[in-house]
């Protein structure tokens, strides 16, 4: 479902500081080191990368939203009167306006943020959790990873190459992606700022030696430690089926590297339902 029934369907952008919604519910926090927290999740539309397994397509493969008031963002959080926030897309830090939510709401909420570590947020933004996804080699879209989402398959296969090619859009974002994807400096300021974990999507051991090389320039440009434990590998999946074939083989690598393995607990609940 493109955009939530619970966000109100304005099409145009209200007076004062706004967001694009692309969905507003209540859940438990299914991924990291909060997983079974029960959460409202606010998830932004718009996103400044394509990872082909993107499993919220409608946020930016194909970005669908109604404007929402940040004032009446809060309201609807409100209403829910949950213990714990966690702000998501798409990339919620690539609107300015997300930063007022979360001046908005930092009094009140543990504030997640989901984020692919890109952007850094301004120094008063209050974030209680980074929840930061650096994405890897393997997340680059092209004719043979095509975007997996919402009428695809999951298996890239000769027919996705084949429209992957008529329809510009994976190859569009080859080299944007790749050029954008990870931002050191960013990572690393984060890491400092805020308690965090970085959560790998993996999609099989060619994977580790890119997160291994990743972790270690972290930690060797910034001031805190990162124990292992808050280093995640989380299986690539949309669906149940798709984690079924990850996720032994990825807690297989988290035991071999000592790193933590992170289920989908949402995916296991719900399976790829919107709202979940
Ligand atoms: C949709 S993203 C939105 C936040 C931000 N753009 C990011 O990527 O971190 C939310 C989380 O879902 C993860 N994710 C997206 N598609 C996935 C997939 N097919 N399998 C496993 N995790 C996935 C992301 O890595 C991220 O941790
Ligand atoms: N239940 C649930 N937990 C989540 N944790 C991170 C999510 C996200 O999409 O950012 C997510 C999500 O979409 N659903
Ligand atoms: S960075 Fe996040 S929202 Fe953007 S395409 Fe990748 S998984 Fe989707
Ligand atoms: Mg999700």
């Amino acid at each position: 479902m493109p955009v939530s029934d619970e966000v109100d369907a304005s099409t145009t952008a209200p007076e004062g500081p706004a967001l694009p919604i692309n969905e507003l519910f209540a859940s438990l926090q299914g991924e990291g080191k909060l997983a079974g927290v029960p959460s409202t999740f606010v998830r932004t539309s718009g996103c400044n990368l394509r990872c082909w397994f993107c499993d919220s397509y409608h946020t930016s493969w194909e970005p669908t939203h109604a404007w929402m008031g940040v004032e009446d963002v809060v309201a609807a959080v409100d209403e829910r009167d949950p213990d714990h926030v966690v702000l998501t897309g798409g990339e919620p830090t690539i609107h300015e306006e997300s930063f007022e939510l979360l001046r908005r709401l930092g009094d009140d909420y543990h504030l997640t943020v989901e984020t692919n570590g890109t952007v850094v947020p301004p120094e008063d933004t209050p974030i209680d959790l980074a929840s930061i996804s650096p994405k890897l080699a393997t997340s680059t879209p092209t004719p043979d990873r095509p975007p997996a989402g919402a009428g695809g398959d999951g298996v890239a296969d000769a027919a996705d190459a084949e429209a992957a090619d008529a329809d510009p859009k994976a190859t569009d974002w080859t080299e944007r992606h790749e050029a954008n994807r990870i931002d050191v400096d960013a990572l690393v300021t984060l890491v400092e700022r805020y308690e965090s974990q970085l959560k790998f999507v993996v999609t099989g051991p060619e994977d580790m030696s890119e997160i291994t090389d990743l972790v270690e320039h972290v930690r060797d440009a910034a001031s805190v430690q990162i124990p292992d434990h808050e280093v995640l590998l989380m299986p690539e999946g949309q669906t149940r089926e798709q984690l079924a074939e990850t996720r032994t083989t990825v807690a297989e690598l988290a035991a071999e590297y000592g790193f933590r393995y992170t289920p989908r607990i949402h995916v296991d609940l719900w399976n790829d339902a919107p709202e979940t």
